[in-house]
């Protein structure tokens, strides 16, 4: 695949820069990539590892010449860090973000960016629970999607140029506004981290009475949890703190139906369980139908099997 951008800017190297970075590299979509770190020890990491044809500790220089800068730092400081950066930027660049909340994004980084620069928010709904810069791999976007939230009036060919790099890292791209984006996230993705990160705590609350019980007999649903639980605390802050309306209207509706269950435990309706569960399994299902998990193990999916 051809070069897309001569030169790409890194801010931030953590888990999807890194992802980023090799995913380029893989393709061949960028001519030089240089890499912004604000702890030594991280630049010493990147340095070692080779994450980044050149790797800095000044912003300024990062983004010096850049055709492309992608903010890959928690959502919560978006805005200080482009503020650092836009005296700097070369006319016409393209500055992008990889943040999992849009309209907080757009509204700290859009008013402070030059006029000429074209600024397109993106979100990779693709990670794991490891961050820093040795967890990232280059397959980490392949056959997932990416979320382009472009503000309106955003010049077309800035917009299938950033496509382009994202198709060419592995991943589906689609647009969306961002309030759609910010609700349709808050369900499957960020009340999801929150119920997870709940009931490992009710667990560890627990642990008086469980003893080490739970970790030694934790069942596969429980270690799910705790996998999803153990996700970056300063991504997670800041995700809740600027997702707060979508993200609290769905757990209104997650307690309301909570309740709805706890109640037909309590008065044993049997009918009212096995209906729910068999409208959640058909929703799990459909979803392996339309060959959207690829991490669905294969077996119980056998001809005749319901
Ligand atoms: N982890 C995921 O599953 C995932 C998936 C999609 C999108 N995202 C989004 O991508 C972004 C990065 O997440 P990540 O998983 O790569 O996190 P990460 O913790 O692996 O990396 C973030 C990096 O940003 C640095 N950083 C923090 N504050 C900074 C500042 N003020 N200036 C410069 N650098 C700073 C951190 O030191 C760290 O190295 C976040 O906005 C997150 O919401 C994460
Ligand atoms: O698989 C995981 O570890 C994730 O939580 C990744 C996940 C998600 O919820 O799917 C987390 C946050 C992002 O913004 C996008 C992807």
């Amino acid at each position: 695949m051809p070069v897309i951008y001569e030169k790409v800017a890194l801010i931030g190297l953590g888990l999807i820069a890194s992802s980023m970075f090799w995913a380029m590299k893989r393709g061949g979509l960028a001519g030089h990539v240089s890499g912004f770190a604000r702890s030594a020890d991280t630049r010493d990491t990147a340095r070692e590892i080779g994450l980044c044809d050149e790797v800095c500790d000044s912003i300024a220089k990062t983004v010096k010449d850049a055709d492309l800068v992608v903010l890959c730092v928690p959502v919560g400081v978006m805005g200080s860090v482009a503020a650092e950066m836009a005296g700097y930027l070369k006319p016409g660049c393209t500055v992008t973000d990889v943040g999992s909340v849009k309209a907080d994004v757009i509204a700290q980084v859009g008013p402070l960016l030059p006029e000429g620069v074209h600024f397109i928010p993106a979100h990779p709904l693709a990670g794991t629970e490891h961050s820093g810069p040795r967890s990232g791999f280059a397959e980490l976007f392949d056959n997932r999607w990416c979320l382009l939230v472009p503000v309106p009036d955003t010049n077309a060919n800035a917009i299938s140029r950033l496509r382009n790099l994202w198709d060419g890292m592995g991943a589906n791209v689609e647009e969306m506004d961002a309030e759609h984006h910010d609700l349709v996230l808050a369900v499957t993705s960020h009340a999801p981290h929150l119920i997870a990160y709940t009931m490992v705590g009710v667990a560890d609350d627990l642990r008086r009475v469980t003893d080490s019980e739970v970790i030694k007999y934790s069942a596969a649903g429980f270690r799910d949890f705790t996998r999803i639980a153990a996700s970056d605390p300063t991504m997670w802050r800041d995700v809740f703190l600027t997702n707060k309306d979508a993200t609290l209207e769905i757990l209104g509706r997650f307690t309301e139906e909570l309740f709805a269950l706890q109640r037909a435990i309590r008065m044993g309706d049997g009918d009212h369980l096995h209906d729910y569960f068999t409208r959640t399994r058909a929703i799990r299902r459909g979803i392996i139908e339309a060959g959207q998990d690829t991490d669905a193990p294969n077996f119980g999916r056998q001809p005749g099997n319901k």
